[in-house]
């Protein structure tokens, strides 16, 4: 056993699930919480292990909440059960007051542990009951998590203690959590039920009125750019695990990253974005514009041919544009250097390419934390628009739903780091319903009609994952 300030390793070698499992088990039971002496402590249980498949791992388990992220590049899987530590605030305010909420909780927090979790599209939005188990944000440090990085894997126990409470019971929870958890390395997967009905919010009828409106904003010059979204109801036979649809997720290559977060059994949020908020590291920023979209179903998966369309188009070039300048000019009052790259790439999807542009930027000392890059980058115009905070109260008035979650930065958080997709394509799954949300940036000369196929085909792998069609 080794012991290196909080964290306790059982064994060097990397160990098969059950020997690891076994390894940890001893570890916690010899720990002698006397040499305690500050609080909250956290002491983490580590142990490496064989890989297994993250997902299949996670299914088996049945505590709550449960988590998963793996990252576009597919270097950083986290799959979380239980909660050690739980931040969460459920207060409507300003977005800057919930990012600031967080960081300052995560700063007096160990620097060693992610916190996995999301926050609400906009903060200044009524509650809706669909959303309920999705507060302003809610960030959960994983009892128990296995994880994937730079070709390691490994299980780890937290074992956190606040001020006044009694290690010896903390110490017997996470035992009987280590008991009680399934370690067959196999699964039969159920099928996802019988899906009964189909509904969309707003309807074609009404989505073509919306967009006209914010056509109309576009020609008063009133603003340049607006996202608009549409929520997709699907009603299933039974009530199923949402991790059914990370699980049947056909496409191992497709770039982009994957959330779930269940709160409770049967109810979670999930996304299979292709966008990345920021991966920030100590000072160093991450980012990018995606945005433009390239539909190709009558391509054959021909990814030249998309490129060329998406490279050609001075619509989608142009809806681009205001993506890219505006995460330049936010990035430049917190940045000591910002650089965008000038030329346009493109991200290959299965079913669509986009327009996308890699940006990286340097943090000034006084702005290296993630409340300052929060705040200047979300909502992007990409998913908000331009100008922003008109942005907001148009997509509020000219929306038939509450976005909760969806278009909203989900990920993980450490004190020194954190990495944020954008919560797109993504489902509210809730006992026998599924929400799809999608949306598409609107510009002057957008086409409602255009526009709509756009999130079809948004929504095309979940919609087929759905129905059973996906193989
Ligand atoms: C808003 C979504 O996607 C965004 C809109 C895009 C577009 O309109 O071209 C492209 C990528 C995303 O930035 C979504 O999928 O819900
Ligand atoms: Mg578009």
């Amino acid at each position: 056993m080794r012991k290196q300030q909080n964290i306790i390793i059982p064994e060097e070698e990397p160990l098969p699930i059950d020997r690891a499992v076994a390894a940890l088990r001893k570890a916690i039971q010899a720990y002698d919480p006397s040499a305690v002496n500050r609080s909250p402590a956290l002491c983490i249980f580590r142990q490496r292990v064989l890989p297994a498949d993250p997902l299949i791992w996670l299914f088996r388990q049945r505590v709550f909440p449960r988590v998963f992220w793996m990252n576009r590049e597919k270097d950083c899987t986290l799959a979380g059960i239980g909660s050690a530590d739980w931040i969460r605030h459920e207060a409507r305010g300003s977005n800057s007051d919930s990012f600031d909420l967080l960081v300052r909780t995560l700063s007096e927090k160990d620097p060693a542990v992610r916190y996995i979790g999301g926050f609400r599209f906009n903060n200044m939005e009524n509650q809706d009951e669909t959303w309920s188990a999705f507060p302003s944000f809610s960030f959960v440090l994983p009892l128990v998590l296995y994880a994937e990085e730079k070709d390691c894997s490994w299980l780890s126990c937290h074992l956190y203690v606040k001020k006044g409470e009694d290690i010896g019971r903390k110490k017997t929870g996470l035992l009987q959590t280590l008991e009680a958890l399934d370690l067959r390395a196999d699964a039969a997967i159920p099928e996802i039920p019988g899906l009964k009905q189909v509904s969309c919010i707003p309807d074609r009828k009404l989505w073509v009125e919306g967009c006209r409106k914010a056509l109309g904003l576009f020609a008063s010059g009133e603003m340049d750019k607006i996202m608009l979204a549409r929520r997709t109801v699907l009603e299933f036979s039974d009530s199923f695990s949402p991790l059914l649809y990370l699980i049947r997720y056909p496409y191992p290559r497709n770039a982009t990253f994957r959330f779930c977060y269940e709160p409770m059994e049967n109810h979670a949020f999930i996304s299979f974005t292709p966008e990345r908020l920021y991966r920030r590291d100590g000072q160093m920023i991450l980012t990018e514009a995606l945005a433009g979209t390239c539909l190709k179903e009558s391509m054959n998966g021909n990814d030249l041919h998309a490129s060329e369309i998406l490279l050609n188009s001075e619509k989608d070039i142009r809806e681009h544009g205001f993506v890219k300048e505006a995460i330049f000019r936010e990035l430049q009052p917190v940045s000591s250097s910002v650089e965008m790259e000038e030329n346009l790439r493109v991200l290959q999807l299965n079913r669509l390419a986009h327009l996308y542009t890699c940006c990286k930027a340097t943090l000034k000392p006084e702005y290296s934390s993630d409340s300052a890059v929060l705040s200047v980058l979300h909502p992007t115009p990409a998913v908000g628009g331009v100008p922003k905070e008109d942005a907001m109260q148009h997509i509020m008035d000219l929306e038939p739903f509450c976005r909760g979650w969806y278009a909203a930065p989900v990920g993980w958080i450490s004190r020194d780091s954190a990495e944020f997709s954008v919560g797109i394509r993504s489902a509210l799954v809730t006992e026998e319903f599924t929400n799809l949300y999608s949306g598409a940036g609107l510009v002057e000369g957008s086409d409602p009609d255009l526009e709509w196929d756009e999130i079809e085909q948004k929504i095309g792998d979940l919609m087929a994952i759905a129905r059973g069609s996906h193989e």
